[in-house]
């Protein structure tokens, strides 16, 4: 399957947001697409799955079983095993098939127990799982994975990830974008989008910077945006993405006054991947009350809001 010059645009007056990506796909052909939020990644997975029309270039040689598996499944009024079977029978399994594969995979996800459920009552995570397997359902010989790790528990990313190489393996050809910078990095052919078209990459690559925000009397779990960890007894440490932080500062500053900001700083992606990656897998640096903080991390200071200045009206 080859993408050339392929250009897309949301309307005729609007700004072109892919200018001209050219992408080959072979058989058993992992390919990771990543870049900064809004540059296209979602749009250029539409394009190759087939839902949008390239405003200009061409796409050759789409096999014909084609999967794709949006960020988020929309509240669906179905029960899961109804819509998963119905699924089935859309990609041409028999009803027998069909539920053959379904009960094999919400049981890989560990999900079996949720498949009477409509899946507009599901958690975000067990309706991500839902819209993974409508898609694996198929063994289908392009999938399309658009941050489809994000909100699953880490049973649910390694299931995924062992998923994903046993495509690649049968000779599928998989499609991702993802926010772990570590997400099969070892297998896949890397690019980032960029003003609009493809550049090759190197797993350093998707270390984005990030920054992080220390606060003091912040609640835990954090509520988000960003991710949350503790340091000490009543210090959180929230990691976020450059565009996102000054929001998240703003609002915590307006809208939050008994937290107090300690210290705001920005590091290489790299420098923060462990923590992150610890975080995944549901541990934790220190507990509240241990009084354990992390090692320094080799950071710029950005910012640091003295507490009695912050706290005053
Ligand atoms: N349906 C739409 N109508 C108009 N503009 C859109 C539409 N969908 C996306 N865009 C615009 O196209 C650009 C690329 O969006 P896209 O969702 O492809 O980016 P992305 O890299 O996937 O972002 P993210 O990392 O935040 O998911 C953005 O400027 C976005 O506002």
């Amino acid at each position: 399957m080859r993408l050339s010059g392929v250009g897309y645009r949301y309307g005729w007056r609007a700004p072109w947001v892919l200018t001209r990506v050219d992408l080959d796909l072979r058989p058993g052909g992992l390919v990771r697409v990543g870049g900064y939020n809004g540059c296209g990644k979602s749009t250029l997975l539409r394009i190759i799955a087939g839902a949008h029309r390239p405003g200009r270039g061409t796409v050759t040689g789409r096999p014909g079983g084609v999967a794709y598996v949006p960020g988020q499944l929309p509240p669906l009024p179905f029960k899961a095993q109804d819509y998963l079977r119905h699924c089935g029978r859309l990609h041409g399994l028999s009803a027998a098939e069909s539920d053959e594969r379904m009960l094999d995979w919400l049981e890989r996800f560990e999900a079996l127990g949720y498949r009477k459920h409509r899946i507009g009552d599901l958690s975000r995570g067990t309706a991500q799982k839902v819209a993974i397997i409508q898609a694996l359902i198929a063994q289908p010989q392009l999938l399309i994975l658009d941050e489809a790790w994000t909100s699953l528990d880490s049973l649910g990313q390694q299931t995924l990830d062992e998923a994903v190489r046993d495509s690649v393996q049968r000779g599928g050809r998989v499609v991702f974008a993802d926010h772990d910078p570590q997400r099969l990095a070892e297998d896949a052919t890397l690019y980032l989008l960029r003003d609009g078209t493809l550049h090759e990459a190197r797993a350093g690559d998707f270390e984005l910077p990030l920054v992080l925000i220390d606060l003091e009397d912040a609640p835990d779990p954090w509520p988000g945006p960003g991710r949350g960890r503790l340091l000490a007894d009543d210090l959180l440490r929230i990691e976020v993405e450059p565009d996102g932080s000054d929001r998240l500062l703003r609002e915590i500053l307006s809208a939050h006054p008994d937290i107090h900001v300690a210290s705001v700083r920005t590091v290489d992606g790299r420098a923060a991947a462990p923590a992150v990656k610890q975080e995944a897998e549901g541990t934790r640096p220190a507990q509240r009350g241990t009084g354990t903080a992390s090692p320094p991390a080799p950071d710029t200071v950005r910012a640091a809001v003295p507490k009695q200045a912050r706290r005053q009206p």
